[in-house]
């Protein structure tokens, strides 16, 4: 199952852990009326026929699929785009990865603006909202390969902090307000 924690305030490695001491976990619940994170886990062995993976994206509309490997040896520019990718963001559209090997972190902020640290690995399918703070790194194994799955045309770009006004960043707000 998906762990998530709040982090503490240390500038150490970012691909530690960074629990609280003592660890504060997150549930999953808390993490969906909070943040409004989603979150399925797929089995990675029957993932392309058994209909899961099917459901949805039929569900949810996502007409887009491609896959990214993040490593040293697998990322064209890798110091630069690791850097980007753990630079605080959000996007205009949510933001689908489901794990198909290796393990990562993505760091959403809750609506305190605490940092909550959700570990990904295999057959983990995370959907982060439009217009949420978040960030991404690799763990200490260094490697994960993530199908992307989009709505039409995929749009990354991020759009670094701070990005209140923004449509997307004010829509998240009022959904959070009103309840994810
Ligand atoms: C595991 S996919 C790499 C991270 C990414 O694509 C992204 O947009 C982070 O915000
Ligand atoms: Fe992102």
């Amino acid at each position: 199952m998906v762990l998530a924690w709040y982090m503490d305030d240390s500038t150490d490695d970012q691909r530690l852990k960074h629990h609280m001491t003592p660890p504060q976990y997150v549930s999953l619940a808390t993490l969906k009326e909070n943040t409004g994170v989603l979150y399925w886990k797929l089995n990675p062995e029957s993932y392309e026929t058994d209909g899961q993976l099917e459901k949805i994206k039929s569900d949810r509309g996502y007409t887009y699929t491609d896959v990214i490997q993040v490593s040293p040896d697998k990322l064209p520019n890798y110091e630069t785009t690791i850097k980007r990718f753990f630079e605080e963001h959000i996007h205009t559209d949510e933001e689908i990865r489901f794990v198909l090997e290796g393990s990562g972190y993505f760091d959403v902020r809750d609506s305190h603006d605490k940092w909550i640290r959700i570990a990904v690995d295999v057959g983990d399918l995370l959907i982060l909202p439009a217009g949420i703070y978040h960030r991404f790194t690799l763990d200490s194994k260094n490697y994960i390969k993530a199908m992307r799955l989009f709505i039409g045309e995929p749009v990354w770009t991020p759009f670094n902090r701070p990005a209140d006004d923004m449509d997307a960043r004010k829509q998240y707000i009022e959904h959070q307000k009103s309840g994810f």
